[in-house]
This record gives C-alpha cells, sequence and structure tokens, in this order.
C-alpha cells in the first residue's frame, strides 16, 4: 500500500509490507480498564504473524486497529512506513484485504459480485474486474463458471470462507488480516484451507495478521507467534520452533498445552536431519552378500532393494540366510517416508514398524536412508538447546 498499488496492483504489486504498532493502546468509552494497552510489535514484510491468547485477552481489538475498524486511543501504527492515522479510513481499508469468520459476505450479492466489490470500489472497469474475480475463484479452488453466479447461501461454510478470503485478496492488498478466518468449518476443511492458505502465500509474499485461539492453528501458518495476556500484553514474540522449544513463561507454556515436543516434530522435515544408513544389497547378490554386510551384530536388519534400488524388503542376517534368493528374504518393507514428510509422519511410520525403523526413499522412490527413534530424540534435544531451553532449566 506504501508504494504503488493504490488502484489495485498488477501482477507483481500487492507484497507485503512491514506493520508497526508503537505503544497503541485501545480503552473503550466506559470501560475502565484497557482493552489493549500499549502494544509495540514490527510485523515484518511477507510474513505471516499469528496472535494467540485466550478470549478477552485483545486480539480482535488490536488486529482491527490496523485498519481502523477501531481507532487507537493511542500509540501510532505505520504500514510500509505510512502513519495509517493519516489516511482516509475507508481508503485504508481498501488496501488493506480483511477476512473474518462470519466471511462478512454480502448475501443479496452474488460470490462475483461479493469478490469484485472492492476493486469495482477503487474504479477497475468491468472488463478487468470480471478477470480478476474469475482469477481469484481459480486461486481460491472454485471453479468460476460453477460459483461466479451463486449467493452465499447457496455455498457449504468452507466454500463461504473461500469466497471471503478471494474478495480478501481481490485488489491485490499488500495486507491481509485474517481474524478466525477458519473458525466456523469442521476440523478437516479447517486443515484443507489451512493448506490452501500456506500454498497462496508462498506465492503472493503478503504480510498476513492471522488472529486465532487455535495454538496448533498458529504453529502450522505463522512465521512468527505472538502469544498475548490481558490487554494484548505480549508474553512471547517468536518462531513457532523457539516458543514450543522454550516457553517464556507458565501462562505461554500453558497455552502452548500438552504436548509441544510433539508438536515440534511437525515444523521439521525429513530433509533436514541427518539419516542413518542399514546395509544393503539388490535382489540380484546372493543372500550370502547381505548376511556378510549385516555381521554378527545381533538385531541388525538390512534392506533388499530392487534394481533401480527401491526398498523391497528388511531381513535379517539369520533371515537372510534361510532363503536361496533374496526376493523372498524377511518381510516386505510396507512403508516409506519422503525428505518431504514431516518428523511427526516419520515418527508414525516408526512407531508402526515391527523394527521401529522409517525407510526414507527419494522422488524416484529410491532408497535414501533410514529414521529411527534415536534420530528423532536427538532432534528434539538439539532443538530444545538451540533455543536456549537448557541454560535456562539450570539457572
Ligand atoms: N465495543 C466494545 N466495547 C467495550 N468493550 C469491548 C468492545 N469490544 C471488545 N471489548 C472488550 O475488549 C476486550 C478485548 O476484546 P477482543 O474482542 O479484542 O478480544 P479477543 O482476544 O479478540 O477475544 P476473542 O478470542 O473472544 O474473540 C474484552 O474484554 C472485550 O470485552
Amino acid at each position: 500500500m506504501a508504494d504503488n498499488n493504490t488502484n489495485g496492483a498488477g501482477p507483481t504489486g500487492g507484497h507485503g509490507v512491514e506493520i508497526h504498532l508503537d505503544e497503541v493502546s485501545k480503552r473503550y468509552p466506559g470501560q475502565k480498564l484497557a482493552a489493549v494497552e500499549s502494544v509495540t510489535m514490527t510485523i515484518p514484510a511477507g510474513e505471516t504473524v499469528v496472535l494467540v491468547g485466550p478470549s478477552g485477552s485483545g486480539k480482535t481489538t488490536t488486529m482491527r486497529m490496523i485498519n481502523r475498524l477501531i481507532e487507537p486511543t493511542a500509540g501510532k501504527i505505520t504500514i510500509g512506513g505510512q502513519d495509517v492515522l493519516g489516511l482516509d479510513p475507508d481508503k485504508l481499508r481498501r488496501e488493506i484485504g480483511y477476512a473474518i469468520q462470519q466471511t462478512g459476505l454480502f448475501p443479496h450479492m452474488t460470490v462475483g459480485e461479493n469478490v469484485g466489490m472492492v476493486p469495482q470500489l477503487v474504479g477497475w472497469n468491468k472488463k478487468r474486474i470480471n478477470e480478476r474475480v474469475d482469477e481469484m475463484l481459480d486461486l481460491v479452488g472454485l471453479d468460476p463458471a460453477e460459483y461466479r453466479g451463486r449467493f452465499p447461501r447457496q455455498l457449504s461454510g468452507g466454500q463461504q470462507q473461500r469466497v471471503g478470503v478471494a474478495r480478501a485478496l481481490a485488489a491485490n492488498p499488500p495486507v491481509l488480516l485474517m481474524d478466525e478466518p477458519f473458525g466456523a468449518v469442521d476440523p478437516i476443511t479447517r486443515g484443507v484451507l489451512q493448506d490452501e492458505l500456506m500454498r497462496l502465500q508462498a506465492d503472493l509474499g503478503k504480510t498476513i495478521v492471522f488472529v486465532t485461539h487455535d495454538f496448533d492453528e498458529a504453529v502450522k501458518l505463522g512465521d512468527r507467534i505472538a502469544v498475548l495476556g490481558e490487554r494484548s500484553k505480549i508474553l512471547q514474540y517468536d518462531t513457532p520452533e523457539a516458543i514450543l522449544a522454550n516457553p517464556a513463561d507458565d501462562m505461554v507454556a500453558g497455552f502452548v498445552g500438552a504436548g509441544a515436543a510433539l508438536k515440534q516434530l511437525t515444523l521439521r522435515r525429513v530433509r533436514e536431519i541427518e539419516l542413518g544408513q542399514v546395509p544393503t544389497a539388490t535382489v540380484d547378490e546372493a543372500p550370502s552378500a547381505l548376511r556378510e554386510r549385516l555381521g554378527t551384530r545381533r538385531g541388525a536388519i538390512g534392506l533388499v532393494l530392487d534394481r533401480r534400488n527401491r526398498p523391497l524388503r528388511w531381513a535379517t542376517a539369520r533371515e537372510a540366510g534361510a532363503v536361496s534368493g533374496l526376493e523372498r528374504a524377511g518381510r516386505p518393507v510396507e512403508d516409506s517416508v519422503s525428505p518431504a514428510s514431516t518428523l511427526q509422519d516419520a515418527l508414525e511410520a516408526i512407531l508402526t514398524d515391527d523394527d521401529g525403523v522409517a525407510v526414507v526413499t527419494g522422488s524416484r522412490g529410491e532408497y535414501v536412508g533410514v529414521v529411527d527413534i534415536d534420530t528423532v530424540m536427538n532432534t528434539i534435544k538439539a532443538l530444545r538447546e538451540e533455543h536456549g531451553a537448557d541454560e535456562e532449566t539450570e539457572s
């Protein structure tokens, strides 16, 4: 918004800009205590920052002051260096995408008219609006021909949320404010919508401020999370990894909830850790070859690979010794994970494997390495150390 996009940006416009809150407060008329008290934070350009905190902590109030749906009582807010209090509020709001749980769609307007509303307000011509509407509906996974002419009540909850996101993005704003946008849909649809938002954001690079009271949603979507306490006091503002590894205090720990260590595993990919290796042999080799590579270590297992290096079977030295051909040795490899899998997926595979090992395969299904429980435990430990958790407990 700062620079070039006042009439709706072209394809390269609309990239995120920094938002800065400087000692921003809000006291509602007639209230003794402020709803938001002296919040200072910087939301970096192009990042998704999630505000989480208990009900009534002031998340929505804080967010709505950014587009001046609520006027701050004190403090300063800048977007891309521009002081928002110096801007015309209507113009400001057209340049900031806004998506909310209740979708805010106008019931008497079609999906197309809802999505095209802001572009129309800022004066785009009809052709450009129509093209943009179709492009946006496509982007959020709704077939324009089918949905453009429908009314909101003719859509499912998840589809309405998609339209809400399409509308928020229509004028290509650099900043997107999202207030529990997926709060009203079932958990499966919610997961799908979260994935879609992440995919969109990877391409669009907006600055997104996202409010939720669901910490898992915050971990999934946030580049950073601000955990807010009463009156929007910032209890911790950091990456999901850092907050999970080392919550700043008991309040944050309580909010993070049980299973913080397990949640960390959703943030790490198999490709980021050092894989283990097991002895291998191809099906064409003699069983003795695998037996020799496995040596005499008890419980050691190896992999039989096919001619294209894809894992076929797990076998111990003894199992290799009991067959005339490796294609029948041991037991089949049931499952594998990829370098892009999360460590949580890997842990799942480890726990369901008889020998507690997950095999990792590359894009052509070829053997790359293995992950076992020790690797996963060491990763959790390293994460804790990286984020200073141990120093803290010692001091
Ligand atoms: N219009 C208003 N007038 C007076 N008080 C208000 C108004 N809007 C919000 N509040 C109060 O301000 C505080 C913060 O509310 P806010 O909606 O920002 O919290 P929140 O963290 O978004 O909560 P939730 O998760 O329940 O939506 C609450 O104590 C609320 O009662």
